[in-house]
């Protein structure tokens, strides 16, 4: 762990089912590769990660069994050792590339941007090289111009100790996002493509494992389930994927199953299957008729890491894992992600805590950054109605320290503002009214693919607000090994029931948020008749269709202008908890 890292604290423990085949799982880690040095419960980082699937890879051989490590992809953008660095992710991805990951694809965090796809072409496919998958994706390739895939389409191989014989696959759901050097198909097209028909219909085959940066309930990974299926009646399919943020596990028939394994490098998730039929199994009477799938989700933390290997602080650490945590405090280093910025002077919560009020970290933007802070000199004075969506920020705030880490952590995005002058105030409101009536926004949401959001990603998840009675929870699994009272934590229940956090918590409250929050700035007392309509330029294609329905009938690309030149948010708020959060 990194040396400013909080230790982890003991809490009753679920052990990790193995079978013939075993995976270990990350998805969306978004550069936190240092852990969470804030949260004994996620303070492990990648050397440990690296530590923990070289001693989970041991363990598994020496009982026969084989063990595959998975990426799903949103490994950039979120955190200071990929953000603050010039040019970004150079840090990250030689940190990245210690770990030895058998299949990794893309998310649609690597292909906003043209540099970010370009550096996964150039970087991370080569140092994966044979792993990296993309069956959807295209790239126009930097020097020659010509589209060509971002990565082999699909692999196929056998496992070292059991000799299953796998196809594999690596999509991302149908992002529209990206930016013009890149074409993500969609998944329903791809699927009928010749060469995954011909991959599904190979007959010596005894696991599909479709890895993927899609949610496991979608659409989209329903086409594949059923195009899969629809010719292989009988063979067994993982799913692995990821994009909501959060943990879930998806049954799709007896035999079929998908995995996500959460955000930011808080979760590891563990899957093994047993009793798959394989060449060598055939031969003997043990073959089973239905393999048997298992589930679970570890805090990423030592004292998980330590119970799951059976080792000890002395036993646990290899030389690599060692090497690798030395490299991240390096870069910490370098890149001064410790430098304290300002103090918080209370934790500012994205989701825990109700929308408006004086805990939740939007209310605290609303109405004290951009209340104070979002001035364009050339307007001074102008009635402003400013637009930002919610899923700009992306972590909670703790008390103490903010230091150059945490900016990146709240606010990683490069998104600066855009303004329309002198729009109707009636109809500046009415805009924000559109873009906040649905939980999926305007853009048509495509028939077949997952939905997108202007919030945070994770309310996809959560229809409702989830909220916790503080009452102490009852727990009705395995024995408890520690009777200290439980640290508050993941509680996931999803198709396989209640039991797939290794880790015992106590629940936590989920308050759904707006697409996007909203703030009047305005000198006078009396009602503006006109606004300068200010947004974050992130949501200008959601700001042109809300436009359209809300009856202002102006081209809002040409007609709208950058406003305060050269600032984002991240500088905004950086600005602000220099100047107010004195410590
Ligand atoms: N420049 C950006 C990029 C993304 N967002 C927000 O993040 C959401 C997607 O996040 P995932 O990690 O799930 O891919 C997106 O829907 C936006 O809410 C942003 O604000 N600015």
């Amino acid at each position: 762990a990194q040396p400013s890292a909080p230790d982890p604290i003991s809490a009753p423990l679920r052990s990790l089912d193995f079978g013939q085949l075993n995976f270990l799982h990350t998805t969306d880690t978004h550069g936190w590769l240092a852990g969470h040095l804030q949260e004994p419960s996620y303070s492990a980082d990648w050397g440990d990660y690296i530590s923990f699937a070289t001693r989970m890879r041991e363990k598994a051989e020496a009982q026969g069994q084989d063990l595959l490590v998975i990426d799903t992809g949103d490994r950039v953008e979120g955190n200071g050792l990929y953000d603050s660095s010039e040019p970004k992710g150079v840090y990250l991805s030689d940190i990245l590339r210690h770990q030895h990951i058998d299949l990794l694809t893309s998310g649609n965090h690597e292909l906003y941007k043209k540099n970010t796809s370009e550096a996964e072409f150039f970087t991370t496919v080569p140092n994966f090289r044979g792993n990296y998958l993309a069956s959807n994706i295209d790239i126009i390739h930097p020097t020659t111009k010509e589209l060509v895939p971002l990565a082999p389409r699909y692999k196929k191989f056998t496992t070292k100790k059991q000799g299953i014989r796998v196809v594999a696959f690596g999509f991302l759901f149908d992002f529209t996002g990206n930016w013009n050097n890149t074409v993500v198909q969609k998944v329903s097209s791809t699927i009928k493509e010749d060469w995954f028909q011909e991959a599904i219909r190979d007959k010596e085959v005894d696991l599909f494992l479709v890895i993927g940066h899609v949610p496991v309930h979608s659409p989209e990974y329903q086409a594949i389930f059923k195009e899969i299926r629809g010719i292989r009646w009988d063979t067994p399919i993982h799913f692995f994927g990821g994009h909501q943020h959060i943990r879930d596990y998806a049954r799709y028939d007896s035999k079929a199953f998908g995995l996500a394994s959460g955000r930011f490098m808080e979760t590891v998730g563990f899957a093994s299957i047993d009793g798959l039929n394989t060449p060598k199994s055939t031969h003997l009477s043990s073959a089973v008729a239905s393999p048997v799938f298992k589930r679970r989700y570890i805090d990423q933390n030592l004292f998980s890491y330590y119970h799951h290997t059976g080792l000890d602080e002395k036993s646990f650490p290899t030389e690599k894992g060692q090497n690798v945590s030395r490299l991240i405090a390096k870069a910490r280093t370098d890149l001064h992600l410790d430098q304290v910025h300002g103090c918080a002077p209370h934790e500012l919560w994205m989701s825990r805590v109700k929308y408006p009020s004086p805990s939740s970290l939007y209310t605290w933007l609303e109405t004290q950054v951009l209340a104070d802070s979002l001035k364009d000199e050339r307007r001074v004075n102008v009635p402003t109605l400013a637009v930002v969506n919610t899923g700009a920020l992306r972590f909670d705030i703790f008390p103490g320290p903010f230091t150059q880490d945490s900016t990146f952590i709240l606010s990683p995005f490069t998104s600066g503002f855009r303004y329309l002058k002198n729009v109707p105030f009636d109809k500046a409101q009415l805009i924000v009214e559109v873009l906040n009536k649905q939980p999926q926004v305007l853009q048509a949401s495509q028939e077949g693919s997952s939905p997108t959001t202007l919030a945070p990603p994770e309310q996809l998840a959560y229809p409702e607000d989830v909220v916790v009675d503080k009452e102490p929870v009852a727990f009705d699994q395995t024995p408890l090994s520690d009777s200290r009272k439980l640290v508050p934590g993941y509680t996931t229940e999803d198709d396989a029931g209640k039991d797939g956090d290794d880790t015992v918590h106590e629940p936590i409250s989920f308050y759904r948020v707006p697409n996007c929050l909203q703030v009047l700035l305005n000198n006078s007392t009396e009602t503006p008749e006109t606004v300068d309509l200010v947004y974050i330029d992130f949501i200008e294609k959601y700001v042109v269709q809300a436009a359209k329905i809300a009856g202002l009938d102006i081209d809002v690309a040409k007609e709208s202008d950058v406003y305060m030149p050269q600032m984002s948010l991240t500088n905004l708020i950086l600005d602000w908890v220099k100047k107010n959060w004195k410590c």
